[in-house]
């Protein structure tokens, strides 16, 4: 099975998934991007160039996914294992997309679509995606500003596009308040993914 969390900067995603590590130790832990290849090496090295080409970007992030599909995730989902990733093609949708509104090399009316129709001849759609819903100031604030994403403006355009998401796959979105205490949720996304596991197939 198949489970993703998603959110903006400062979500809370990384404390999401410790808890779980801790719930979970059995299960396989992985992020987008990757910090273990050459792929997700070249992906941090664009993050950290605001000038890099916003095209570029998306393929550099697009390979990264197809290197960790066939390296971590195929194999963990063959095991059989409970596989969790901090981000995944979501994160792709709603940032590249947001990236590429009005970029005027890319032709195309709808970016988010366009990236979503790259992706749907080869990623594995998650069974579960875990949403931290946070107001965008507030994300930004927690996140600090530490790169060219981590922008309230930009983060707005970023939480739209997530809208669009779990409005077109409401049943594969669980939607978490995540400006809620840490505490309260975490208690929401140990039982979301409980009622998930009880309710589907492992
Ligand atoms: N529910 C919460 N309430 C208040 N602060 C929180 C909450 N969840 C996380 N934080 C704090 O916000 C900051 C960002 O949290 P975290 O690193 O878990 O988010 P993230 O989604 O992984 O961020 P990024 O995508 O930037 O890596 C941390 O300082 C964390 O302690
Ligand atoms: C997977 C992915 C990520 N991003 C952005 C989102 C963040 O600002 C950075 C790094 O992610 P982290 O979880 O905060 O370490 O990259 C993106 O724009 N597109 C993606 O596909």
């Amino acid at each position: 099975m198949l489970v993703t969390l998603e959110g903006l900067d400062g979500s809370g995603k990384t404390t999401v998934r410790e808890a779980l590590r801790e719930r979970y130790p059995e299960a396989t832990f992985t992020r987008e991007p990757t910090d273990d290849s050459w792929y997700g090496d070249a992906v941090y090295r664009s993050i950290g160039d605001d000038e890099a080409d916003p095209l570029a970007e998306l393929f550099l992030y697009t390979a990264d996914h197809a290197d960790h599909l066939s390296r971590v995730i195929e194999p963990a989902l063959e095991r059989g294992d409970l596989v969790i990733s901090d981000r995944y093609a979501d994160s792709r949708y709603a940032y590249q997309g947001a990236t590429l509104e009005g970029f005027d090399r890319l032709d195309v009316d709808d970016p988010l679509a366009y990236v979503r129709e790259l992706h749907a001849p080869f990623t594995i759609d998650p069974d579960l995606t875990i949403y931290l819903d946070v107001d965008p100031a507030v994300a930004a604030e927690r996140a600090g500003a530490t790169n060219k994403f981590e922008r309230a403006e930009y983060l707005e355009s970023v939480h739209r596009n997530y809208e669009r998401l779990l409005a077109a796959e409401p049943d594969r979105f669980v939607r978490i308040d995540a400006g809620q205490e840490t505490d309260t949720v975490l208690a929401d996304v140990v039982d979301a993914l409980a009622e998930h596991r009880e309710n589907g197939a492992d």
